[in-house]
């Protein structure tokens, strides 16, 4: 059962133990005020309000209602209970305050549950509910009212429905104005823990989020014996372009060079700016050797692109090493650091893999 629904439960719990409360009260009153005899009417007629009741009830509990629009049924409910209260009040005039009291409460149920509209509309139906009944009860059993305090009677209850109005009115706008601000809130935060992950320049993810991922990507790994690879991935004599060409197009570079690495890998993999001119990708459920042919690709792709408006072209340097079951992320990273160097060392524009990988493959 999800939490609405317990909410809206718990809220028709209370409101059953104050009908209970109610029908005691009427039954009791009853039998001070009138015959004994005559209860047997009254009882079919409570007969009738707790079966209505307790099968909308019903409806709620087993989760036939959430097909509806409001799945807490309180509109249906309402026009159930002042229906019968008004026959409650016909049969026995002399306890109309204490039904008055009842209507009050019913409508209290409803002001923090119901559109503005409803509450008006099922505030109407009461107080129509009301004045029929009071000139039910002028018409058959005359003399019994007062008209001139009836009157004043139905005035001070239309005030208290008004009062009501305007507080569930007010309610209402504090909860519209809440779940916007709520909304902005998560809006605002989702777009903070966005900025905290991603690199301004690239789009790609920053260190950062690449520590937390390799992160996750060990534990999976380390549990399901999934293998992966880290890869450095580094722009050759990157310092020549800036000192040549400006930090503007080596900006450019940057940029268009990480479009071509995540271009280039799964949605699966990974591809995020260490710093600077260095990148690393992630690369999930693959061996050393078939990472490889994605590494090489990648190399010769970069070499046959024209980077940024000064249609430049670059070469890459990859260092790359297979993650074995248990070890540090540091571990990790700083051996496929040391392959790159050693592929800068060796002359540039290489995959430099790492030897005697030992990582089981599933097959
Ligand atoms: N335009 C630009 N340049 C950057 C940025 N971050 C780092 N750099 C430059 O990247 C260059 C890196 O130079 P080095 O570390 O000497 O490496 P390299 O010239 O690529 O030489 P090798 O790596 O040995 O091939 C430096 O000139 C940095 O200023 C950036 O965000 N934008």
């Amino acid at each position: 059962m999800g939490q609405l629904q317990k909410d809206i439960l718990r809220r028709h719990g209370l409101a059953i133990a104050g009908m209970l409360l109610f029908t005691l009260v009427y039954i009791t009153g009853y039998q001070i005020e009138y015959e004994v005899e005559e209860l047997n009417s009254v009882l079919v007629l409570f007969s009738v309000f707790w079966f209505g009741q307790i099968f909308l009830v019903s409806l709620v509990w087993s989760g036939f209602s959430n097909r509806f629009k409001d799945p807490s049924l309180t509109m249906p409910m309402m026009l159930w209970i002042i229906t019968l209260v008004s026959m409650m009040m016909f049969a026995a005039p002399a306890l109309r305050s204490i039904i008055m009291l009842g209507f009050l409460n019913v409508l209290a149920f409803g002001v923090f549950r119901l559109s503005w509209r409803e509450f008006i509309g099922i505030s109407l139906y009461t107080v129509a509910c009301y004045t029929l009944v009071i000139f039910g009860i002028n018409y058959t059993r005359s003399g019994t009212l007062m008209p001139e305090i009836e009157a004043l009677t139905g005035i001070a209850f239309l005030t208290s429905i008004f009062v009501y109005a305007l507080t569930g009115r007010e309610f209402t706008v504090l909860r519209r104005a809440y779940r916007e601000k709520n909304q902005e809130l998560r809006r605002a935060l989702a777009r903070i823990e966005e900025l905290a992950v991603t690199d301004e320049l690239t789009g790609l993810n920053n260190r950062r989020y690449l520590l937390r991922t390799l992160e996750k990507q060990r534990a999976l790994s380390n549990r399901e014996n999934l293998p992966f690879v880290l890869a450095f991935v580094d722009i050759d004599n990157f310092k020549t372009v800036n000192d040549d060409y400006g930090h503007r197009i080596g900006d450019q570079v940057l940029a268009e060079l990480s479009h071509l690495l995540r271009v280039s890998i799964r949605e699966v993999d990974l591809a995020a700016r260490y710093g600077g001119e260095e990148f690393v990708l992630l690369l999930s459920g693959l061996s050393l050797e078939a990472a490889s042919s994605v590494l090489e690709r990648i190399r010769i792709s970069v070499e046959s692109s024209k980077l940024s408006e000064a249609e430049l072209t670059l070469t890459v340097s990859i260092g790359v090493a297979q993650y074995h079951n248990g070890e540090e992320g540091d571990e990790l990273l700083n051996r496929a650091d040391r392959l790159l160097y050693k592929a800068k060392r060796a002359g540039r524009n290489r995959v430099e893999l790492e030897s005697g990988s030992t990582l089981q493959v599933p097959s």
